[in-house]
């Protein structure tokens, strides 16, 4: 399968900028003929997070765009994250739609990033986050989702052979993100796949380093600073290899780990 990552700047407070760079963005990556196309964090509005009443999507808009895109191109969108406004709150809300136009994931951020305010302005995400795309399982977390490994093992151990993320992560704290990344890919034995914005805010930047990482560990695509898409092809059938090579899921000691589980 050919995966789009798109690294791009995000305009702060600004949809009507970001939904139509987004539109060239995916229109390049579909004419270059990827399969999969990634978007980063919170794309409509960057972390505008005092301006989301007025801002953020409440209507429906970024779902009815992917989905028109999607079915049009024939590809599958991880629409990475937008701000949303339902449940009378605002959440950090990941789409995922399939090639035919279906929307198969609305996910919401669970792990709220407290040096970026969410824990402010943004409610809890209750869902875990796994779907299905021509029958095989995948996952999704956003950005700071990937500091809980638990988290992302509940998704291995629901069938992710891939999980996506996300992400607008400051250049301050880089080598945590490309390091936890590449945790997540040996510990789980699955692909990572994240997508990083890159620019800045009023308050951060954003530091890129959009990668590709295979289920033992190699990292097969890293964007660097580079403003654009990157493509790498992947083929799921590598992580049943990798699970085969060395068995930890069959070797995992969960009575042990509930004796010793301790909640803080
Ligand atoms: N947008 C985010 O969740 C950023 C997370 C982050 O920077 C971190 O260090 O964790």
């Amino acid at each position: 399968m050919k995966i789009a990552c798109v690294q791009m700047d995000i305009a702060f407070g600004g949809p009507e900028t970001n939904f139509q760079r987004v539109e060239n963005y995916l229109e390049e990556a579909a004419e270059n003929g990827a399969e999969l196309i990634v978007l980063p964090e919170m794309w409509n509005t960057g972390y505008a997070l005092t301006e989301l009443d007025e801002l953020a999507d409440g209507n429906g808009r970024t779902a009815d765009f992917l989905k028109r895109f999607a079915k049009e191109h024939r590809v599958h969108i991880v629409g990475g994250s937008v701000s949303t406004k339902k449940k009378g709150g605002f959440y950090n809300t990941m789409y995922v739609v399939d090639s035919t136009g279906a929307l198969v994931s609305e996910y919401d951020k669970a792990h709220r990033f407290g040096l970026m305010d969410e824990h402010i302005h943004l409610e809890e995400g209750q869902s875990l986050g796994t779907f299905e795309i021509g029958g095989e399982t995948f996952g999704g977390v956003i950005c700071y989702d990937i500091r809980f490994p638990e988290w992302l093992r509940a998704q291995a151990l629901n069938g992710a052979k891939a999980i996506f993320v996300p992400a607008e992560w400051p250049a301050a704290r880089i080598d945590h993100w490309r390091i936890l990344l590449q945790a997540r890919a040996i510990e789980n034995q699955c692909f990572i796949i994240a997508a990083n914005r890159i620019g800045s805010d009023p308050k951060n930047e954003f530091g890129g380093h959009s990668m590709v990482i295979a289920p033992w560990g190699e990292v097969r695509m890293d964007m660097g600073q580079e403003q654009g898409i990157g493509y790498t092809d992947i083929d799921l059938s590598e992580v049943d290899e990798v699970r085969g090579r060395i068995p930890v899921f069959d070797d995992r000691r969960v009575p042990l780990y509930k004796k010793f589980e301790k909640s803080h």
